[in-house]
C-alpha cells in the first residue's frame, strides 16, 4: 500500500504530533507504520507506549505494528487502565505509600462494605487530582495498603504516583521513547494529564483521533482535550481527511449528517438505504433472513462475516440473536473481560487463545511481562501448561474443572502476587455460560456479526445493517416535566449523532438503516415505532437511494 501525501507527512515527522483523522483515513495504518519505524532505532531495553481504547483495538495495533516480524523490544501495547496499573501504580505506589499487606485486588467502590463506601462519598467520576485533598489521598493509600485498588480511582491514583515518584518518572524516561494514544477524542482528564507529563520527559508524543467520533461523554470522556492539543504549539498538527474505506455516497451521507453545508463528492449511486419494516424487531430479523442472499449478490459480498448488524441497545442485539435464522454471532462483553484484576485479564486472554486461532499463547504471556519476569524453569512450566490446555480442549467433552485448574497454574506463574478469587469466580461463570463462551470465537466466514454501535468503533464491514432507528431510542430522549411528550428532553444529541456517524462509516460498500412500525421497550412492552429524527434530518433523504425509499 502506498501512503498518500498526507500520510507521508506524518510518517516523516519525528516529533510531537496531533493527528485529526476522518473515519477510514488510515490512522491505524499510519500509527503502525510509525511504530515499525521507531522500533528500528531502539535498544532491547527500550520501547514505545501504544495506548488504544479497547483490548481488541490494542491487539490489532500490535499485530499490524509487528506484521513483518519486528521485535517489540520493551514496548507496551494496551489500554490506559492497564498502562496506569502495570507501569505506574503497581510498581511505584509502594515507593510512596509503603508495601501492601495483602495481594493486590482491583475492586469497584460499590463492592466495598457500606461504611467504607461512606468514606469515599467525596469521590465522583470526573474529580481531578488538583481537587483531591491530602486526607482523601490517605483514603486511597489505606485501601492500597490493604491490597485494594479502586477501579474508579485508577486515573487520579496513577497521576498522583507519577507526579510524586521520581523513580517512576526516571523509569518511564529511561524505558520509553515514544508514546502514541489512539482515539484521543475519548480521553478523560487524567489520561490527558499523564500524556502531557510523559511528553514533558522528552518522550515523543503522538495523539490521534477524530472529534466527530467522540461517543463516551457519558463516562467522563471529552473531545476538548484533543482539540486543545491542536492549539498547542508544541504539537505539530496534521490532518488525515481522505476516507479510503467507504463508498463516496457513504462519505457524503455521514459528512452531511454532521454538517449540511458539506462539499459533496460526485457519485452516480447512493448506497445508503432506509427500510421501515412492518412489525417489530423480530420482523426485522425475518426480513434479514429473507433478503440476505440477495443483498450479498447485489453488493458482491463474498463472506457473511463482512456483514454487521449494529444496534443502539444490547436488548435489540439479543432479540436479533434469538430470532435470526441465518448463521450469526452476537459479540458481547462479559464481567471477566471488563474486570481489571490481572488474573481476569490472563483468564480472558487464555480463552481467546483457546477459541481464536489468530491469538497465540505468547500473546497471553507477553501482556504481563511487566508484572513479573520469568526464569527458564517458569518458561518450561508455561510450555507444559500450554500443552495440557491444548489437550483438554481437543477432547470431545470439555472438562471444565481441569481447564480452570490449569488456567490457575498459568496465572500463578505469570502473576503470583495477583491471586484473585473474584477472577476465578468470574472465569467459572463465563465457562458455564455457552453464549458468553462463544463470544471468544471469531465469527466464522458465514456468520453475520451482531454488535452494539459502541463496540463497532474501529471496525469495518462491507455491509452495515444499522438498527434501532427509532424516535425516543436514537437519539435518546425522555418526556419533559410531568410526562410532557410535547417538550421532550434529549439525552445528548451530539453524542448520539456522533454514534450514528461511527455506525455508518463502518460500511465499505453499503449501509441499510432499519426501523419498524413497532418496537420493544425496556420493559418488554410493544410500542409504536416512529422513525428516528436522524432519518429526516435537513432533508438527508436526498442522499439516500431513492427508488425503494419508503416514507
Ligand atoms: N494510502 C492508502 N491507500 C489505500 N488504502 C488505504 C490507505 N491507507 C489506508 N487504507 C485503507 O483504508 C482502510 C481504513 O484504514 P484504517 O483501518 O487504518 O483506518 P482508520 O483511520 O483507523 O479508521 P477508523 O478510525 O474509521 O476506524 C483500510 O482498509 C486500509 O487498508
Amino acid at each position: 500500500m502506498k501512503p498518500t501525501d498526507q500520510q507521508t507527512l506524518i510518517l516523516e515527522h519525528d516529533g510531537n504530533a496531533v493527528v485529526i483523522a476522518a473515519p477510514g483515513s488510515g490512522k491505524t495504518y499510519v500509527i503502525s507504520e510509525k511504530i515499525k519505524h521507531n522500533l528500528k532505532s531502539l535498544f532491547e531495553h527500550q520501547g514505545i507506549i501504544a495506548i488504544s481504547y479497547t483490548n481488541k483495538a490494542s491487539i490489532e495495533l500490535k499485530s499490524r505494528s509487528l506484521s513483518n516480524g519486528e521485535n517489540p523490544m520493551s514496548s507496551f501495547f494496551g489500554t490506559i487502565d492497564k498502562f496506569n496499573l502495570s507501569e505506574i501504580i503497581i510498581p511505584f505506589a509502594k515507593h510512596i505509600f509503603g508495601i501492601p499487606k495483602k495481594d493486590i485486588k482491583i475492586s469497584k467502590i460499590q463492592s466495598l462494605p457500606n461504611e467504607e463506601i461512606d468514606t469515599l462519598s467525596w469521590f465522583y467520576r470526573n474529580i481531578t487530582l488538583q481537587e483531591i485533598t491530602d486526607d482523601q489521598i490517605s483514603i486511597i493509600k489505606d485501601h492500597f495498603l490493604n491490597g485494594v485498588i479502586l477501579i474508579e480511582t485508577i486515573g487520579v491514583f496513577a497521576n498522583y504516583v507519577f507526579t510524586n515518584s521520581v523513580a517512576c518518572q526516571n523509569y518511564i524516561r529511561a524505558r520509553y521513547k515514544y508514546i502514541y494514544i489512539d482515539e484521543y477524542q475519548d480521553s478523560g482528564y487524567e489520561q490527558h494529564e499523564i500524556f502531557l507529563k510523559i511528553k514533558f520527559l522528552n518522550i515523543k508524543a503522538v495523539a490521534v483521533g477524530d472529534l466527530n467520533q467522540s461517543i463516551y461523554a457519558f463516562s467522563g470522556k471529552d473531545a476538548k482535550y484533543l482539540e486543545e492539543l491542536t492549539k498547542d504549539d508544541s504539537f505539530k498538527y496534521f490532518k488525515l481527511d481522505k476516507n479510503h474505506r467507504c463508498h463516496p455516497s457513504i462519505i457524503n451521507y455521514s459528512n452531511y449528517l454532521l454538517n449540511p453545508k458539506t462539499e459533496l463528492i460526485p457519485t452516480d449511486q447512493n448506497l445508503i438505504f432506509f427500510r421501515r419494516i412492518e412489525g417489530n424487531e423480530k420482523d426485522i430479523a425475518a426480513w434479514v433472513d429473507k433478503n440476505i442472499e440477495q443483498l450479498q449478490k447485489d453488493f458482491v459480498i463474498e463472506k457473511r462475516n463482512q456483514i454487521a448488524i449494529l444496534t443502539r441497545t444490547t436488548r435489540t442485539g439479543e432479540i436479533l440473536n434469538q430470532t435470526l435464522k441465518v448463521p450469526h454471532k452476537l459479540s458481547i462483553s462479559n464481567d471477566l473481560d471488563i474486570n481489571l484484576n490481572v488474573w481476569s485479564a490472563i483468564f480472558s486472554n487464555l480463552l481467546y487463545f483457546i477459541f481464536d486461532n489468530d491469538f497465540k499463547f505468547i500473546d497471553v504471556i507477553e501482556v504481563f511481562t511487566t508484572y513479573d519476569k520469568f526464569n527458564t524453569a517458569d518458561l518450561k512450566k508455561l510450555t507444559d501448561s500450554k500443552k495440557i490446555i491444548e489437550t483438554i480442549v481437543s477432547r470431545d467433552q470439555l472438562d471444565i474443572d481441569l481447564l480452570i485448574t490449569e488456567f490457575i497454574v498459568v496465572a500463578q506463574i505469570i502473576a503470583p502476587n495477583s491471586k484473585s478469587t473474584e477472577s476465578i469466580a468470574l472465569l467459572e461463570a463465563v465457562i458455564n455460560n455457552p453464549s458468553e463462551l462463544k463470544s471468544y470465537e471469531p465469527a466464522s466466514d458465514n456468520e453475520i456479526t451482531i454488535l452494539t454501535l459502541h463496540k463497532s468503533k474501529g471496525l469495518e464491514f462491507d455491509l452495515v445493517l444499522h438498527l434501532d432507528m427509532y424516535e425516543w431510542i436514537f437519539p435518546n430522549k425522555q418526556p419533559g416535566k410531568n410526562n410532557d411528550f410535547k417538550n421532550p428532553i434529549y439525552g445528548d444529541w451530539t453524542q448520539d449523532l456522533n454514534l450514528h456517524y461511527v455506525g455508518i462509516t463502518r460500511a465499505k460498500k453499503a449501509c441499510i438503516l432499519l426501523s419498524s412500525t413497532k418496537r420493544t421497550n425496556h420493559e418488554e412492552k410493544t410500542k409504536n415505532g416512529a422513525d428516528s429524527e436522524f432519518i429526516w434530518l435537513n432533508n438527508i433523504e436526498n442522499l439516500r437511494y431513492k427508488k425503494k425509499d419508503i416514507k
